[in-house]
């Protein structure tokens, strides 16, 4: 049976990586959090306190970093590797979510990981998220879903989520943290987060986990069935 690759673009926080994991499992695609890649960058360059402003040192920070995914027995899913260590729930960090959207207008950066998104997705069968998907990574791909949400809803769901890992965090934080991500991630000169001509638009403000999914699986199958005709 042909394979198809699938994209999952959309603003921060809207769900496009809980639909992506999910879709992948029920095709047994591979899946890709490419945000996951940004942020494992964004990790190694406060670490080692890179002067991202400066394109030498970028480069050689770059050449030093080998990202990768690795299943995880336990959770059941992927997680992101940095030069082999498990950096999965350090990515998530607030101060890497505050640095992340700056390190991702770098060209050099997201030439880095676009190349690797890439070849990932050679085979085919792949389900990959992020924001240039779509758009930059696989402009051919044979299905591309770009997911909205309403702003307060994605709120909402990220500070759920982030409360249960740190009751610290004030909602302020995350709406703040959303918002600038959104502003720089749509306005980057190199691959700004857009939807793609061609992408179907799924607003999930007020569908469960289940009913986006339930509707990527059925344009999912209309593709796949197109596909074995050609
Ligand atoms: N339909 C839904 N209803 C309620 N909560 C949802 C739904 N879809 C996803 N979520 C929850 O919303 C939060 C954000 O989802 P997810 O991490 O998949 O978003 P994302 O778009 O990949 O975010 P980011 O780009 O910021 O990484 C998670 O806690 C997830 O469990
Ligand atoms: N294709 C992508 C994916 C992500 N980014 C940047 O990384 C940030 C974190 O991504 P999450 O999906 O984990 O939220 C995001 O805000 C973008 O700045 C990107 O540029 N391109």
């Amino acid at each position: 049976m042909k394979k198809i690759i699938i994209t999952i673009d959309g603003f921060s926080s809207c769900g496009k990586s809980t639909l992506a994991r999910q879709l992948a499992q029920k095709l047994n695609y591979v899946f890709i959090d490419s945000g996951a890649m940004y942020r494992a960058v964004t990790l190694y360059f406060l670490r080692n306190h890179i002067n991202w402003e400066k394109k030498k040192d970028v480069e050689k920070a770059l050449s030093e970093i080998n990202l990768s995914f690795q299943y995880n027995d336990q959770t059941g899913r992927s997680d992101i590797y940095l030069n082999d260590e498990n950096v999965e729930l350090l990515v998530r960090d607030m101060l890497v979510s505050e640095n992340v959207s700056a390190v991702s207008t770098i060209r050099e950066v997201r030439e880095f990981a676009v190349a690797q998104q890439q070849q990932m997705g050679k085979k085919k069968g792949i389900v990959m998220d992020g924001r240039d998907i779509g758009t930059t990574v696989f402009p051919k791909a044979e299905l591309k879903i770009f997911v909205t949400a309403d702003p307060a809803v994605r709120v909402e769901r990220r500070f759920k989520e982030l409360f249960e890992k740190n009751p610290q965090i004030t909602i302020e934080e995350v709406k703040n943290n959303l918002e600038m991500r959104d502003y720089i991630d749509s306005n980057r000169e190199v691959s700004p987060l857009r939807q793609a001509a061609d992408a179907i638009v799924l607003d999930n403000s007020n569908l469960t986990r289940d009913e986006q999914l339930h509707k990527a699986l059925h344009w999912a199958k209309e593709k796949l069935q197109q596909v074995q005709h050609v």
